[in-house]
């Protein structure tokens, strides 16, 4: 595949178990990050979502992380994690209006239940939450995703979906940072994978 200009780039980062890391994604890029539990993959996805303190220089499509503001940042560079959190009671009530076609259309594309957006939060399983997470970043349009275990919770015909719209999406000039324990995954998904030991990132 071509690969085209580069999206996000990470020089010398540095954080609370993370680090020195760096890095660089292509826009169309999906990179694997694999490692022992406890390697500082997670940290190092929260780093990057500037949701943690850090230090060294990182870009966004040429802009540096310092100039864009905190917000901004996350919702650019959107962090699902391994257990989302959620501020409403209903599953509708995590989306705007004018995002609601889209995530219907992104739900049902994972394979989750044609009445979704009607249910609670309280009554989905595992598999439907961890899909939601991503309906709901996918929804807002960030330009890369970092994803801590997407599919940890799924059947294989769920994962199968969600590996593919992945792919898909990230073909659109996005990026996709992606922790996983699944070799398989990583072979199928990734253009490049790294494996994290002790905060440190190298070619796998
Ligand atoms: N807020 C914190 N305070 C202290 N230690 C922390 C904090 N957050 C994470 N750690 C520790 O940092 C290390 C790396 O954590 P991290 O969550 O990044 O691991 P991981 O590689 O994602 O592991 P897993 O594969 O089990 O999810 C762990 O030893 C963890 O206990």
């Amino acid at each position: 595949m071509m690969l085209q200009s580069q999206l996000l780039s990470v020089q010398e980062l540095n954080g609370f178990g993370v680090g020195p890391v760096s890095i660089t994604l292509a826009a169309g890029e999906r990179l694997a990050v694999m490692g022992a539990s406890g390697a500082g993959k997670s940290l190092l996805l929260r780093l990057l979502a500037d949701l943690d303190p850090g230090e060294g220089k990182v870009t966004l499509a040429g802009e540096p992380r310092d100039a864009i503001a905190a917000a901004c940042w996350r919702r650019r560079v959107m962090l699902v994690p391994a257990q989302a959190g959620w501020w409403a009671s209903t599953v509708s009530g995590h989306f705007e209006l004018s995002m609601m076609d889209t995530a219907v259309a992104t739900a049902a594309r994972l394979l989750l239940p044609p009445d979704i957006m009607k249910r609670e939060i309280r009554v989905l399983s595992t598999g439907e939450r961890q899909r939601l997470a991503l309906v709901r970043a996918l929804a807002r349009q960030p330009e890369v995703l970092l994803l801590d275990e997407p599919t940890s919770g799924l059947d294989p015909a769920a994962t199968e979906a969600v590996e593919a719209l992945l792919v898909e999406w990230s073909r659109e000039r996005k990026a996709i940072v992606m922790v996983t324990h699944d070799a398989m995954q990583a072979q199928r998904m990734a253009h490049r994978t790294f494996t994290m030991n002790r905060g440190r990132l190298m070619p796998a």
